[in-house]
Formats: structure tokens, sequence, C-alpha cells
């Protein structure tokens, strides 16, 4: 099939090279120039395992990306909508400008039947709205469909997650809509993921749940790690013990530091809102909690930091370990690693901070900080280490190496992640957030 996929970020630049992939002839469409340029040499912008190797091997084949939104328009029979969704400042919702705009540079050069199917995470009637709005604007009127199928990949697992996904779930209007969606995955279903069609509503609501019920789990063990430190128990066997229940399970159950990224905490917040705007906000304000817990975390950790060095951050050396919001990415949205070791740097501590891939964007974002190019160069004379991002380089790190730069032997695990006994072992004491 010809498709356009309009946004090509995290998820869209990911959906275009997956599609060129399976076989479809795609153009992918972005406002900004220099991702496009990028993009077009074969590379993503951004860092994602297996990402490049997709695009090196489809661009200049069947598989270009473009500014030019109106021969992308004529070139798709499906139109792909991956722009960002930020929250609003305000955390009244989603900021829906980009979508929208997407759509009113698209539609006006819709002549002919096609069908624009929304991936961007949106609350529930955002399809409706934007169905309104083709059909304003598209000289092809009602022959233009719109439907909404959500993403549900995870950064540092995309590729895998968009070729043989848990699930897709699409909300359409007609059987044409469907069949043209079915027609468009068939590969990825043919190879057994499941495919679930349903109205433009449930399929909205299926998205929001899906982010609200994974950040509610982690934020469950994270109270756990609140009752657990007042307490001298142990979160970390709270989740391994309780996850042996098959229906509880052991994934995102992880105590600690708190969920962060561009999608998680926006997706609650904007959930919320619209649960609230719809009147049925009673029900979800425990979502709120939620959030507060998730937010808290961080600044229980930078507490956790500064009782640990005495009390006192003023002239502290901290390294962080971490950067991006979780491994496999160098995506600093919402960072709970960053946010912290702003928090200790404008306490007065002096932060040294390392990443295996984000120090580029971190250094970029939050030039206040200092960085290093390894671990154990952002360890030298640090009076405590605080691992704030769980990238397994970090936990297998050799305690006797990072030992000899550091100050003081003194490590926070804010993730879970480290085998104590090992560091123990070097002479280190661990505090491992979760742990009394
Ligand atoms: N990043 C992720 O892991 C996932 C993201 N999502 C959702 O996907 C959407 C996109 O997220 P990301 O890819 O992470 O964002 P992103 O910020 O990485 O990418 C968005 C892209 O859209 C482009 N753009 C903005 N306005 C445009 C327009 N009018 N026309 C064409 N391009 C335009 C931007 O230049 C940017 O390249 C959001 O709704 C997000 O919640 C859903 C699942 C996973
Ligand atoms: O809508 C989205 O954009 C995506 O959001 C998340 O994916 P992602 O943000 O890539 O990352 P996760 O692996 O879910 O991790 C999110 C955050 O939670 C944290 N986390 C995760 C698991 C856990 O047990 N504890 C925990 O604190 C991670 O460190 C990270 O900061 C969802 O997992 C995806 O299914 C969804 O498509």
């Amino acid at each position: 099939m010809r498709m356009t996929v309009i946004g090509c970020g995290h998820l869209g630049a990911t959906h275009a090279a997956a599609m060129a992939e399976i076989g479809h002839d795609v153009i992918g469409v972005d406002i900004d120039p220099d991702k496009i340029e990028t993009l077009n040499s074969g590379r993503a912008w951004f860092r994602e395992p297996e990402l490049d190797d997709l695009l090196a091997r489809h661009v200049g084949g069947r598989l270009r990306f473009t500014t030019d939104i109106r021969a992308a328009a004529e070139h798709g029979e499906v139109h792909f909508i991956g722009v960002g969704t930020p929250d609003l400042p305000d955390g009244s919702g989603y900021d829906l400008s980009q979508v929208f705009a997407a759509v009113e540079a698209l539609a006006p050069h819709l002549t002919g039947r096609c069908l624009i199917v929304g991936k961007s995470t949106v609350s529930v009637g955002t399809t409706a709205a934007v169905r309104k709005l083709v059909h304003r604007l598209a000289p092809a009127g009602e022959a233009v469909e719109v439907a909404w199928s959500p993403e549900f990949l995870r950064e540092g697992h995309a590729v895998a997650d968009t070729l043989r996904p848990d699930r897709i779930v699409a909300g359409v209007s007609s059987p044409w809509a469907e069949k043209t969606i079915r027609e468009a995955f068939a590969p990825i279903v043919d190879a057994g993921s499941p495919l679930i069609v349903t109205d433009p509503e449930t399929c909205e609501l299926v998205k929001g749940a899906a982010n609200a019920y994974l950040a509610t789990r982690i934020s469950f063990i994270n109270a756990m790690a609140n009752l657990c430190e007042a307490t001298g128990a142990d979160a970390a066997v709270v989740a391994q013990a309780i996850g042996y229940d098959t229906r509880i399970g052991h994934r995102a159950m992880s105590p600690g530091l708190g969920y962060g990224g561009g999608c998680l905490p926006k997706d609650v917040r904007a959930f919320t809102a619209r649960a609230e705007e719809l009147g049925v906000g009673d029900s979800f304000a425990f979502l709120r909690g939620v959030d507060a817990i998730n937010r808290d975390r961080r600044s229980r950790t930078v507490e956790r930091v500064r009782a640990v060095v005495g009390g006192e951050l003023t002239g502290k050396r901290v390294t962080v370990w971490g950067a991006a919001f979780k491994p496999g990415t160098d995506d600093i949205r919402d960072s709970p690693a960053l946010d912290v070791a702003d928090r200790l740097h404008d306490a007065g501590a002096v932060v040294t901070v390392f990443d295996p891939m984000a120090n580029a964007n971190a250094r970029a974002g939050h030039p206040d900080l200092a960085y290093a190019g390894s671990a154990i160069e952002a360890a030298r004379d640090a009076a405590v280490v605080l691992l704030a991002t769980e990238w397994p380089q970090f936990a297998d790190a050799d305690p006797e190496a990072v030992g000899q730069a550091v100050a003081d032997r003194v490590l926070i695990d804010a993730r879970s992640t480290i085998d104590t006994d090992r560091w123990a072992m070097a002479g280190w004491t661990v505090h491992r957030l979760g742990k009394g």
C-alpha cells in the first residue's frame, strides 16, 4: 500500500520504517527540515535500537522523508498521524495543536478516497473532532475517512514493539476503514499479533487506560516503597513476592524513583483531566494520587541523598548515574534522573552526570550540570553515587574500580538494580530506595 506518516519522531519515524519493512511504500513527513535530512541519510535523529538498520535498509527504496505535505497527500492511500501531543502547562488536558495543524495542512490536498489513521495519543472524542475538520477541509469530503490506531511501543524496544506488538487496536467507523486497516497491518497480524477492531471512542480509551494502569502499578509499588522505608521493610521483595501471583506479575512493578518520559506522566494527567471534564472525575481521583506519589518519589530521593551525606548538600560532590528517562534511549523528556540532578544542584551540591546515550541531550537541556565521559570519571571524588537510570552497565560496574575513584564508597540505588552484596563486599554502603 502507499502510505504517509506525518510526524517523524520517536513514534512516527519508527512506524514509517516498520511499514516499509513489511512491504509498504512509505513517505514520512515532518515540519523540521533537519530531522528530514537526517532521516533521508538513513539514520534516526534520536537513538533507538534497530531503527537505524531499518532506515538504512529502506531509505532510497520504498521509504523516503519530506517536508512537502502536498506531495505526501497525493501519494497516500493511508495517512498516519504521529505528531506530538504534549500536555497543556496547566495540566488541563492535551495540547492537540500539532494534530490539528497536521490535519489542516493535509486535508486541503485530499481529492480522492483515503483513510487518515491517528496514532498519536489523544483524549476520548478527538477522532470525532478530527473527522469534522477533515470533512470541512478536504475537497473529497466524506470520501476521506478518519480512524484511530494508538501506539503502544516502549522506547528502547520501539522497532520490536512495532513489528511484533502485543496487540493492535483500531477504532473505525465503516467496514471500508476496517478493511483498509486490516490490509495495512496484515503481515503483522499474520505473524501472530491480535488486531482488535472497535469504535473510535473505545479505541481512544484503550490507550488512555493502558498508560493509566501502567502508571498506577508503578505508583502502587512506590507507595509500598514509602511504607517499607518507614518500617525497615523491603519493597523490592514485596514486588517479587506478590508478582509470583500470575494475576499480578512482575513487570512495571519495580520500586524506586518513579516513572518519567514523554508519555506516562502527561498521559495520566490528561486522562484524569478528560474524565473530570466528562463528569466522572470522582472515579479517577486515585489517578491524581498516582501522579502525586510519582512526583513525591523525586523529592524523597533528594532527601535521601541529603540524609546520606550528613544533612547538608552545599559543596557535596554527588554523582548521578543516568540522564535518560529510562535505559535504551537518549530521550530525556521528564527524566526523573535529571529532575533529581537539577534539584541537588539547586540545593548546592556539586553534581556530575553520566549517561551512556543521553549525555549530549542532557548537556543541551541542563547546561548547569557537569557531565563526565564515563561512569568512573563521573564518580571522581564523589561523596555519594546515585544510580538514577537503570542502565545495565551501572549494575554491572566493577565496585572496586569505582571505589578507587570516589571519596566515600556510598551508593544509593534508586532503581532496585544493584546486587547489594557484591558492592558491600568491596566495602560499599549501599542504600536502596524502597528499603528502610
Ligand atoms: N515516544 C513513544 O514512546 C510513544 C509516543 N506515543 C505518542 O505518539 C505521539 C508522538 O510522540 P513522539 O514520537 O514521542 O513525539 P516526538 O516529539 O518525538 O515527535 C513528534 C514529531 O512531530 C513533528 N511535527 C510536529 N508538528 C507537525 C506537523 N504539523 N506536521 C508534521 N510533523 C509535525 C515534530 O517535528 C516531531 O518530529 C504522542 O502523542 C505520544 O504520546 C505513543 C506511544 C509511544
Ligand atoms: O504511550 C507511550 O508513549 C508509551 O509509554 C510507556 O513506554 P515508555 O515511556 O517508553 O517506557 P516504560 O518502559 O513504560 O517506562 C516509563 C517510565 O517508568 C519507569 N518505570 C518502569 C517500570 C517500573 O517498574 N518502574 C518504573 O519506575 C521507567 O524507568 C520510565 O521512567 C508504555 O510502557 C508504552 O506501552 C507506551 O506506548
